[in-house]
């Protein structure tokens, strides 16, 4: 009962806050702190760094290439940090107004800047932003500050190109993926990589290796391929490029290998000779998909990259390195607008693991540091109508919540996820253990199965059940239970009517409730038994309503 509780407390919180945003004051405090909460809950819960007090994005590391030395970056943390203030800057604001966002916007366009985003990329953001957070489609229920957020989360997957990119697949042979980049970028370990990866979607891979300039290239990619297990076709440093990926293609072909990935030589910089030569390798083998590796720590310099290979040899999309050793998030943020083309994949690390499709969701949200908030608050709103929350929290104030709201309450639980992860997200219920999860998981269904064989009257109306004893008896033998247990049932509902009462009047009133306290009390009640002298004194005269429905009902 304490989660559904609670739960229907949060729901109503954000009703009183859709009807009078102005008097709203300690039920959105109390949200607020929900919201925190929830973040901070749900971020702990997926970061072991987190989980162990740090910034969940300071758990990534990066090795140099020479000392071997560990450096830790915090993943975009500097323009997660400049849009933080942003977001600040808008508490207590009651609507989004064309000039109360003229400061927050001059920080987030500070911040894009500082990420090193291209200027233009910037402008047009901002311009996209503004409109649209001053706009019709204000989003219910929700905080301007958080309703900001929302917009600028998605104008950031768009900025990023809306939906993950995938690769393609040739229809009939071998898959062809040639790779460019300059020198250094991490080419060589992409390839290793991205065989990795393909294998794990049970795609049999090659590797190809045409960077003739470089001998060591050729071993590091044969090792590679051996510590990935895949073969590695190779014809030392003598053969032309062009000849080589043919030659691969053909074996390829004989050994019926479903992938080939072909490694190809950077340069310190973009030249003719390495675009003609990547020119000829394409005519060669007619690749599916030509991807440039850029090095995200290049800001957006590695934006500029991907523009002018595109416009030189034509490219299908981008690999992205390194981005575990980037603060700033400027290349993430300008690759697509800036040339069209998507970042498919990220490097995110030495480990041959260490790579993974491109969301541009999942990268908003990391940017921005909040989205669990964001997606419970939408999802609060997707299962729960204006109307039905109105309504719920009339039925607490007024003491009338009954089986029904009970029931509608554990249907929402189950539609906004699983019990443990909701519970989680609940101020003060974070120190429950997984074993009392599962107890009240078991409760719920328990309790689930006397109401159910409840008549629509007296789940309307538990009065009924609490004056007469035959109705007691009947709803035990309907539902297999004992008589007692329909009584303790009865007694909770009007427990839970009392504390929703204390809580709502808290939110409504001069103090938002201290949850810990409550759901201390909450458990204290359930353990002193019914009508004790320890039990009255303990919640006086604030429940005299309920005591008195009680003792009538117990007297019976
Ligand atoms: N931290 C980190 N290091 C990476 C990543 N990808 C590659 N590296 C490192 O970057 C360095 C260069 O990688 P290579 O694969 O040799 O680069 P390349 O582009 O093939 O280089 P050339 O053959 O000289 O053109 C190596 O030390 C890699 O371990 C990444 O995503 N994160």
């Amino acid at each position: 009962m304490e989660a559904t509780t609670a739960l229907a407390l949060s729901s109503s919180s954000l009703a009183t806050a859709r009807r009078s945003p102005e008097k709203a004051t300690a039920a959105s405090l109390s949200l607020r702190r929900f919201s925190a909460t929830t973040s901070l809950h749900l971020r702990a819960a997926r970061s072991p760094a987190l989980r162990s007090h740090q910034s969940p994005f300071q758990g990534w590391r990066r090795r140099g290439r020479a000392g071997g030395l560990v450096v830790r970056a915090e993943m975009f943390g500097q323009l997660t940090t400049g849009l933080e203030s942003a977001w600040n800057k808008l508490r207590g604001v009651d609507v989004l107004t064309k000039e109360n966002i003229a400061e927050p916007m001059r920080d987030i366009r500070r911040a894009l800047l500082e990420a090193d985003v291209s200027l233009p990329v910037v402008r047009r953001f901002i311009e996209s932003v503004s409109e649209k957070a001053v706009g019709t489609d204000v989003i219910r229920g929700v905080r301007p500050d958080q309703q900001l957020v929302k917009v600028v989360s998605d104008e950031l997957v768009q900025l990023m190109g809306g939906e993950v990119s995938d690769l393609v697949f040739a229809k009939s042979g071998p898959t062809i993926i040639l790779l460019a980049g300059l020198q250094g970028v991490g080419k060589t370990t992409v390839c290793a990589k991205l065989a990795f990866y393909l294998k794990k979607l049970g795609k049999s891979c090659m590797l190809v290796a045409a960077d003739v300039y470089r001998p060591a290239a050729i071993d590091q990619l044969t090792i590679l391929g051996k510590k990935v297990g895949v073969p590695v076709y190779s014809e030392g440093t003598e053969a032309k490029p062009s000849q080589i990926a043919k030659n691969g293609l053909k074996e390829a072909k004989v050994n019926k290998a479903d992938v080939i990935i072909v490694d190809t030589a950077g340069r310190l910089q973009v030249d003719k000779a390495m675009m003609n030569e990547l020119k000829e390798v394409k005519k060669a083998v007619n690749p599916t998909e030509v991807l440039l590796v850029v090095d995200a720590m290049t800001g957006q310099e590695a934006a500029g990259l991907v523009s002018s290979f595109n416009d030189e040899i034509g490219i299908t999309g981008a690999i992205l390195t390194k981005l575990d050793g980037d603060s700033r998030g400027g290349a993430a943020l300008s690759v697509k607008e800036v040339s069209g083309k998507p970042i498919k994949f990220v490097g995110q690390g030495e480990r041959i693991e260490d790579l993974e499709p491109f969301y541009p969701d999942r990268m908003a949200q990391r940017i921005l540091g909040m989205g669990d908030v964001l997606s419970f608050v939408e999802k609060a709103q997707e299962v729960m109508r204006q109307e039905d929350a109105d309504e719920l929290q009339k039925k607490i104030l007024s003491a009338k919540f009954n089986f029904n709201d009970f029931l509608k309450q554990t249907q929402m639980i189950a539609k906004m996820g699983s019990f443990s992860r909701l519970i989680g997200m609940i101020p003060g219920m974070n120190k429950v253990t997984p074993a009392q999860i599962r107890e009240a998981e078991k409760n719920l269904k328990f309790m689930e199965s006397m109401i159910n064989v409840m008549t629509l009257e007296e789940r309307e109306r538990p009065e009924l059940l609490a004056e007469s004893r035959e109705r007691r008896k009947r709803v035990a033998k309907d539902s297999g239970k004992t008589e007692q247990q329909v009584s303790q049932l009865v007694a909770q509902l009007f427990q839970m009517r009392a504390k929703m009462q204390k809580m709502m009047g808290a939110m409504q009133g001069k103090e938002s409730p201290d949850m810990d306290e409550l759901m201390g009390s909450m458990k204290a009640e359930e353990q002193s038994a019914a009508g004790t002298g320890r039990r009255r004194r303990k919640y006086g005269n604030l429940r005299q309503r309920q005591l008195d429905a009680m003792r009538g009902f117990r007297r019976r």
